[in-house]
């Protein structure tokens, strides 16, 4: 394949998309903000700390040259922390014209303005002819970069699928077209809120069956939110909703889960983030969510008790918060 790949972000995810992709033989660049880092990955083709069994393969490339990097390819792939998306969309702002296709791969909400990645990408590249997509579903980095078997949706237009699916789509990742944006969008972001939440209950002891009434409850309360923001219902219970959920809140090696243990042995929110080189999407995207749910009037109460246990509220308090609320009909949407 003669195909040419960018990817901005050289975390977890950026790199192993990178890997991803060149197993199917496109070239690959990867846009590394840290010019240290990039030199390192140049010369030893490994992290020195992320995915380290992972040996990028000659077809790999990585810059510290924004534009060359956006010149690189028509493809592009934005794998950046959500709170950093608008940073890298303005700084791309001048290139957009090379670009024809562009996949955001990150899962979360922005601060402040609450939007999803594509709407801040479209904000920063206003009039721009570049159509945008989203990767997401339960996709742990540290798994696919070891070659086992994952799918994921792949959302935009059937011409994006088509060629950005070529390319990040062969051998063991199987990928989905979508045309809901939107509901792939937020059950990426949303599902990272549940899996703190069953962090906090696999820490607490609370059982198996609080952790399934979470995930449940949990979807439930994301997919009434998601479906006032323009989502399909059946996406949020596709691969970038429900499957994520349970890839999330089960896995030991997830951030969020592991943030959510941290925050129900007692340590601050502040404290657990700074202890750590790698992004919790699921604390930003938390404040967001509830305060879409307020902006709506929909009630979102695992978050909101999220939110709470943040900001110092005891696991003991949040349950009886939960357990005492008005009865309800299950289906209620
Ligand atoms: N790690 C995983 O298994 C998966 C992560 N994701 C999503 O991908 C996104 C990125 O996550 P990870 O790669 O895991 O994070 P990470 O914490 O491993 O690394 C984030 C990377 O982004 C870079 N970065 C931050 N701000 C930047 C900027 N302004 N410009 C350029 N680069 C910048 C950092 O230098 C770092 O290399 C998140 O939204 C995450 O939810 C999605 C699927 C799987
Ligand atoms: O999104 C992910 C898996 O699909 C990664 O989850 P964590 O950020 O919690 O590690």
């Amino acid at each position: 394949m003669n195909e040419r790949l960018t990817i901005f972000g050289s975390g977890n995810w950026g790199l192993a998309l990178a890997d991803q992709a060149s197993r199917s033989m496109a070239q690959v660049m990867v846009y590394v903000r840290r010019r240290e880092l990039q030199q390192f990955l140049t010369t030893r083709r490994q992290h020195p700390d992320y995915l380290r069994h992972l040996t990028f393969s000659s077809q790999v490339s990585f810059t510290n040259d924004l534009e060359e990097a956006a010149r690189f390819s028509p493809y592009w792939v934005l794998a950046v922390p959500s709170q950093h998306m608008r940073d890298i969309g303005q700084r791309l702002e001048p290139w957009t014209p090379v670009a024809r296709y562009a996949v955001s791969a990150a899962k979360g909400l922005e601060v402040g303005t609450d939007r999803r990645m594509t709407e801040v990408l479209r904000e920063c590249w206003h009039g721009a002819k570049v159509e945008l997509g989203v990767l997401s579903g339960p996709n742990l980095a540290g798994e696919i970069s070891q070659g086992q078997p994952a799918a994921s949706v792949l959302a935009g237009s059937p011409a994006l699928f088509k060629s950005m699916a070529n390319i990040l789509g062969q051998g063991n990742l199987r990928l989905y077209g979508q045309r809901d944006i939107v509901g792939v969008e937020l059950g990426g972001a949303f599902k990272n809120i549940l899996a703190i939440a069953v962090g906090i209950a696999v820490e607490s002891g609370l059982g198996d069956n609080a952790q399934a009434a979470i995930m449940t409850r949990g979807l439930h309360e994301m997919g009434r939110l998601a479906v006032r923001m323009g989502a399909r219902w059946e996406t949020l219970a596709g691969l970038s909703g429900l499957g994520d959920v349970v890839a999330t809140s089960n896995s030991p090696s997830s951030r969020n889960r592991w943030f959510g243990q941290e925050l129900a042995k007692g340590r601050s929110v502040d404290a657990i983030l700074g202890s750590t080189p790698m992004v919790v999407e699921g604390v930003p995207t938390a404040y967001a969510a509830r305060d879409l749910g307020q902006k709506f009037g929909l009630p979102v109460p695992i978050t909101t008790e999220v939110v709470e246990i943040f900001n110092g509220k005891s696991v003991k308090l949040a349950v009886e918060a939960l357990m005492s609320r008005q009865r309800v009909e299950e289906s209620d949407r």
